[in-house]
């Protein structure tokens, strides 16, 4: 048996939904520069889903399809004020939130095309929801319905804070949400991958994707970069940090990748947001202290940062709390699971890899009296 660590360079399917070729990201063939640049984070729902970007007719239904799907059961709401609301991390919540949803929907375990189809959007209509109500209720304060007159990144900031964002925090959010919507075979959507290709349900394994993506080798990342900036506090204090930090071999959280080598093409964008956000908002420090941590890593050790490296301090200049950066992810991310979960129906087997054993040869069983 042949070994690959962590399964690196293994490809395990094939898929038409986005690529990663000479650090090229594209989805269903359309450069992250130009989505970036041009589409809306619900036209990139519909790409990933379709495989085609949508026209206006189709652009305006599934536009009202959200809008129409955002409210959550009362049975959900009620559930956040049961957790032990201080101790417990939004993704965590968000991860038993999306499992009790489950609970709620007639037509969880329909397996066929429509209803699978269906609770694609309830899903990715309900999980901003979700989202921002915890944060609300963890609080003391009342969740805010959703709106439908307003875009997707800009009724989930509406609901996270109650008021109407501006213009520019909305372009920033709905930016942010297009780099994040899908990528490839990482992690979580692997994981969506292995627990559908069981038959299993879309609720588990969406579920099961949160879970992969809460650690901080992989979307908790985001989160563990504001911890960092916060940790060093000054641009002063960034090179005594990182030396330090690189000397004993520790990590520097946001940088690094397992398929990239150049870079991560969606960082440059989160960099200019962060350079503009931070500068606006009267917090430029976070931005530079986030370029001299760059420089030192990527000319250290020949590491630049990843998606979740700048998108730290974008969203701190939104005004979110730290521990919503991840599921933030999450709601982006939750379009391209759906997309990988439906192709993976598609087209199904089982994943079941092998694992060498390392363990004893031959034992014979010992009665306990006698151990
Ligand atoms: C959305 C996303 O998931 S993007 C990734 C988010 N995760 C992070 O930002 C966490 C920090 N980065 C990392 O831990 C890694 O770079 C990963 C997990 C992203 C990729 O991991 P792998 O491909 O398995 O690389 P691996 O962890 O084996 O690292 C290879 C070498 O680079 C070093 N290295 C990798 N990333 C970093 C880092 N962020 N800081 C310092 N050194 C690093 C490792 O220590 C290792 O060095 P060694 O060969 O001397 O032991
Ligand atoms: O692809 C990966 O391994 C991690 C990543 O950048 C992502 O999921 O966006």
């Amino acid at each position: 048996m042949t070994v690959t660590r962590g399964l690196e360079g293994i490809v395990a399917t094939t898929s038409s939904i986005s690529s990663i070729i000479d650090d090229t990201l594209t989805y269903v063939g359309y450069d992250i520069d130009d989505l970036a640049e041009n589409a809306t984070f619900e036209e990139i729902i519909y790409l990933l889903w379709h495989r085609k970007l949508p026209n206006k007719a189709q652009l305006s239904e599934l536009t009202q399809q959200l809008a129409e799907n955002a409210s959550l059961p009362q049975e959900v709401l009620e559930h956040f004020k049961m957790y032990p609301i201080n101790d417990v991390h939004p993704m965590a919540a968000l991860r038993s939130a999306i499992s009790l949803l489950g609970l709620y929907d007639e037509e969880a375990d329909l397996m066929d095309e429509d209803a699978n189809y269906r609770k694609a959007i309830r899903l990715q209509a309900k999980i901003p929801s979700i989202v921002t109500a915890f944060s609300r209720v963890r609080k003391g304060l009342e969740p805010v319905a959703p709106r439908t007159d307003l875009s997707f990144a800009a009724n989930f900031l509406y609901m996270l804070s109650g008021e109407e964002p501006s213009p520019v925090e909305e372009e920033a959010f709905n930016k942010a949400l297009v780099l994040h919507a899908d990528h490839e075979l990482n992690a979580s959507t692997f994981t969506a991958r292995v627990c559908v290709a069981t038959l299993s349900d879309i609720y588990s394994g969406i579920t099961a994707a949160i879970g992969a993506l809460k650690g901080p080798l992989h979307g908790g990342a985001n989160e563990a970069v504001m911890k960092m900036l916060k940790e060093i506090g000054s641009v002063d204090n960034v090179e005594s940090y990182v030396n330090n930090k690189l000397q004993n071999k520790e990590k520097i959280m946001g940088f690094g990748h397992r398929v990239y080598r150049k870079g991560d093409p969606r960082a440059k964008h989160l960099k200019v947001m962060s350079e503009r956000l931070t500068n606006l908002t009267g917090q430029a420090e976070y931005y530079e202290m986030s370029i001299k941590i760059d420089e030192l890593v990527t000319s250290q050790k020949n590491l630049p940062p990843n998606v979740d490296f700048y998108s730290a301090s974008v969203y701190h200049s939104l005004g979110i709390d730290h521990d919503l950066f991840t599921p933030i992810f999450a709601v982006s991310r939750t379009s391209g699971w759906i997309a990988h979960i439906l192709e993976q129906y598609e087209n199904n087997r089982l994943i079941r890899p092998r694992a060498e054993y390392t363990g004893p040869g031959m034992q014979t069983y010992v009665p306990v009296d006698a151990r």
